[in-house]
């Protein structure tokens, strides 16, 4: 079972690599054509969900493709079979792996083959295979073809905040659960799930006074902690062993999780099956007989009660 393949484990504590495709749409070589381009995405991936989230709400569904891999992460790496429960085919190829798509492109390429990717169909070569760069594209690359071309989630008066906020949900947040799940170490667990906590504190504060990250404007900051949080109590908990609180215990960053799973670009997003099943039965060394668990009873359709805090419209 691919496990902890391709990562790197230091002192014992989890390091994630770089991504290695970076080019940019629209540029002299991608320019943004409808239809041109596809994603390969995991449902089960906080990086990928990003993607998905971000093409739904600048309404690019019926520009940019999508191919979604199948929940388990085996020994092949992501692959496209069994179709099931919302995955799909490969379309562009007929691929069975997610790895034949990076050799395709380099057949020398020794790096990851993970996931999410944005794809060129036409010269059938990768763009970018880095989520916070593709959300980037997904936000202003395509303003010419999108649905709603004023939606901008990285407007330029905050982006200085944007990218500081950022900071803190990749390094305390989205990397920090895996910095906590993926420890081999008591030190290295215990210094990371101090570090994830406090984080979280500090965000159940900021959320206590605003109702976004940034202020009364929802940004990429809050699709960025949005695909952790939803994946907290039903996963994180227990399987990454965060487990001091859970989401449901912050009052802010548990409204703020309702209110963003209520949008319904985002709610079409989630396939909680694919989350639960990916973790629990891709990750061996955690979860040694892969058993996916039954609970927790989640309460995301109650309401989320900040409509006191101000807000302009998404
Ligand atoms: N830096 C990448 C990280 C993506 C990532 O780590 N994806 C994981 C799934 S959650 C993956 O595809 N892992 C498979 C592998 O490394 O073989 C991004 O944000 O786009």
């Amino acid at each position: 079972m691919a496990t902890l393949s391709n990562t790197i484990i230091e002192k014992g504590e989890f390091i994630r690599p770089p991504s290695e495709f970076r080019e940019m749409v629209p540029s002299k070589s991608f320019p943004a054509e409808d239809k041109r381009y596809h994603l390969y995405v995991s449902y089960a991936c906080p990086w990928a969900h990003r993607t998905l989230i971000m093409r739904m709400l600048k309404g690019l569904d019926d520009v940019i493709t999508v191919n979604v891999v199948h929940w388990l992460l085996g020994e092949g790496g992501w692959s496209f079979t069994p179709v099931e429960d919302g995955s799909t085919e490969e379309s562009v190829h007929g691929f069975s792996f997610i790895k034949q798509i990076y050799l395709h492109t380099n057949e020398k390429y020794t790096g990851r083959h993970s996931v999410p990717i944005l794809y060129d169909k036409k010269q059938k070569t990768i763009v970018n295979n880095e989520s916070s760069e593709i959300i980037r594209i997904l936000n202003s690359g395509f303003n010419n073809l999108a649905k709603h071309p004023d939606r901008d989630f990285y407007p330029e008066p905050l982006r200085g905040k944007i990218d500081e906020i950022n900071d803190i949900i990749y390094n305390g947040v989205n990397n920090g659960v895996y910095k906590c799940g993926f420890a081999t170490t008591q030190q290295a667990y215990d210094k990371a799930v101090i570090e994830l906590f406090s984080t979280l504190d500090k965000l159940e504060d900021i959320l206590s006074k605003q109702r976004y990250l940034c202020g009364d404007k929802f940004t990429e900051a809050d699709i960025r902690l949005f695909v952790t949080l939803i994946r907290f109590d039903p996963v994180y908990v227990q399987h990454f062993k965060c487990n001091i609180k859970r989401i449901q215990d912050y009052p802010n960053l548990s409204g703020f999780l309702r209110e963003v799973y209520s949008i319904p670009e985002v709610k079409e997003t989630i396939n909680l099956k694919h989350i639960k099943h990916h973790y629990m039965k891709s990750h061996n060394k955690l979860n040694t007989y892969s058993i996916v668990t039954m609970g927790p009873e989640l309460d995301w359709d109650s309401p989320h009660g900040r409509d006191n805090l101000p807000a302009q419209p998404i």
